[in-house]
């Protein structure tokens, strides 16, 4: 193997190994502190334009299959672990991990200290970084403005499923699952580009809107806000992750940068409504600004507990509910599924479907 470095912003050399394709590669450098779920990590197109660390010691021991991609490429620009397995065990398993890393031609740094990677960026705050062979080489400058949606975005829209209820989602960097879950509840689903009218939602015609996860700043989307109000506020709608923060800034609210983001699947939320407390799977590095909210339209429905960020927010007159973190889960708990089944009790009621069940 050949020796390979990722080499901070702030100075930080860490050494590893380099596999799975050579290419010298940048990117904003994250952690996710999930035990499993390494697959469909690198397959969530919202790591667009990201190197992800992976916390736990050890990925790849349970290899790649078809069922579990999120998206049919790997979004990730990067990957850096501990250690990455050669000889999977798992009886679904189709390929090593690292195979499918070298097939997508994206590198893997392995063999790093991970824990002290992790620590560094926890100290230092979000930082870029790149993957090289080359211990002097310099961190590119960074394209900040990179519109990293439209990169993994569809770009016509696509119907599955043939369910009584008709769901519109809104393809951010949609997340298969999101997909999935609206399929396994008989639902015919159309995902539709980001960049999707309200005047074509019109002509489709859906009893319903999921606004999906993506990649990037959702500030980078501002000139799409006045649509995505407009739709929202003829539909019952759901925002998952990108989709909530857009929403909340469609409605008058703003969005912040968090030190070193949320990624994992122990992230402890509370519902406000009911006082509740669930783990959930998250996976983002902006939030909505608490304060912001007082001067928008959108209410406050769920809470970080660890620190306190905004995890969700509903409209007080429209059908509108936002989530910060993803109970679509894969990975992490399913806990939060409950958000899913009151958007389509919402969608049902307005479509008027009486016989239609959801479970
Ligand atoms: N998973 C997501 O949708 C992430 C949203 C956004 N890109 C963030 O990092 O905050």
């Amino acid at each position: 193997m050949v020796r390979g470095y990722l080499i901070l912003e702030t100075g930080e050399i860490f050494e590893g190994n380099l596999a799975g394709s050579h290419f010298e590669t940048a990117g904003e450098v994250v952690f996710n502190t999930g035990m499993t779920g390494y697959q469909e990590m690198m397959t969530d197109p919202s790591y667009a334009g990201q190197i992800l660390v992976f916390c736990y010691p050890l990925i790849g021991n349970y290899g790649v299959n078809a069922d579990d991609h999120e998206s049919m490429r790997v979004s990730a620009r990067g990957i850096v672990t501990g250690e990455i397995c050669g000889g999977p065990s798992f009886y679904k398993s189709e390929s090593t991990a690292l195979s499918f890393l070298e097939k997508s031609g994206v590198p893997c740094l392995t063999d790093v200290d991970t824990r002290a990677l992790v620590k560094t960026i926890r100290r230092q705050g979000t930082v870029r970084g790149i993957i090289t062979t080359d211990p002097n080489a310099e961190v590119p400058c960074w394209d900040g403005d990179e519109f990293l949606v439209a990169k993994v975005s569809t770009d016509r829209p696509e119907t599955h499923g043939s369910g009584l209820l008709h769901i519109a989602l809104m393809d951010f960097g949609y997340k298969k699952s999101i997909l999935q879950y609206l399929l396994d509840r008989h639902c015919k689903v159309t995902v539709v580009p980001f960049d999707f009218s309200a005047k074509q939602m019109e002509e489709i015609d859906p009893d319903g809107v999921v606004f999906s996860n993506g990649p990037g700043d959702p500030v980078r989307l501002l000139e799409w806000l006045p649509e995505i109000k407009k739709i929202s506020a003829a539909y019952p709608v759901l925002g998952i992750c990108l989709g909530h923060q857009l929403l909340a800034l469609a409605y008058g609210a703003k969005t912040k940068k968090l030190p070193f983001g949320h990624r994992g699947g122990n992230h402890p939320v509370k519902d406000l409504r009911t006082g509740k407390v669930f783990m959930t799977a998250q996976n983002h590095g902006y939030v909505v600004d608490e304060a912001s909210l007082s001067s928008s339209e959108m209410e406050l429905v769920f809470k970080n507990v660890n620190d306190g960020t905004v995890e969700g927010c509903a409209h007080p007159h429209l059908p509108i509910a936002t989530v910060q973190f993803h109970p679509e889960a894969h990975p992490g708990p399913q806990d939060s599924e409950y958000i899913f089944e009151q958007f389509l009790q919402q969608v049902q009621q307005r479509a008027g479907v009486m016989s239609y069940a959801i479970k």
